[in-house]
């Protein structure tokens, strides 16, 4: 599914200092894989996730996303494989305010051009059930607990059926209650034969993963 060769991500602070945030990775994510990224703040892990997810370019390397070689994709080609194949689940889940529940989670829909229609609305709803949230798909954002708001963005991340959902600490500071939901969820698509990368500071969630992935300093340990 992805093919990292000989990967490194600097950030230019100024004109005398780069970060050196990922040196050298070699790495290939089989399709159907559930990795966990593990690692000490600031090793690289989110870098690691924005490159896999096409958010970001390596600054040398190479990489393939479905055996494409994604490297010199221009921007437009890389927005059109992140809408259509990833799903995005970040710690903070970024709701439009003014939109229900089930409205945010059809928003992809919406956003790759397409109205979106009763078709839609009724599959939004499906996945607010499918996260426990059955009774709650015409609350605004506000209206819900966080633990709830995180749920709404974890359905929106299915809505386009991704074939490879990218979770940064996607239970960071969740009840336990709310955190099996989440983690039951991707077990479930995982099943599916959904690949799933999922940064955790949690060594228990890493129990789900088929992998765990190490990262320590910018380099896969
Ligand atoms: N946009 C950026 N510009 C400059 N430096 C950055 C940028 N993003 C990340 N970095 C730096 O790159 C390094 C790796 O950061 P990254 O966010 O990938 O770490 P992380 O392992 O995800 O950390 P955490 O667990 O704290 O979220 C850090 O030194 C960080 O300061």
């Amino acid at each position: 599914m992805i093919r990292l060769k000989q990967v490194m991500k600097s950030y230019r602070l100024s004109r005398e200092h780069t970060v050196q945030a990922l040196h050298e990775i070699d790495l290939e994510i089989k399709t159907g894989e559930f990795v966990s990224i593990v690692g000490p703040s600031g090793s690289g892990k989110s870098t690691f996730l924005a490159l896999v997810g096409l958010l970001d370019r390596p600054s040398e390397g190479k990489m393939w996303f479905a055996g494409q070689d994604v490297t010199d994709l221009s921007d437009r080609a890389r927005t059109a494989i992140r809408s259509e194949r990833c799903g995005f689940i970040f710690q903070f889940p970024s709701l439009i305010p003014t939109l229900t529940a089930v409205e945010n989670v059809v928003l992809p829909k919406t956003l790759s051009g397409r109205y979106a229609g009763s078709a839609d609305l009724t599959r939004g709803a499906e996945l607010l059930a499918k996260v426990g949230l059955a009774d709650k798909t015409d609350r605004l954002p506000y209206q819900l607990s966080g633990g709830e708001q995180r749920r709404v963005a974890m359905a929106r991340a299915l809505m386009n059926e991704p074939e490879i959902i990218l979770a940064d600490e996607p239970t960071g500071a969740l009840d336990d209650e709310n955190a099996k939901v989440m983690m039951d969820v991707f077990k479930t698509m995982n099943q599916l034969g959904k690949t799933i990368l999922m940064v955790t500071h949690d060594q228990q969630l890493t129990a789900y993963a088929s992998r765990t992935i190490q990262i320590r300093d910018g380099r896969v340990v």
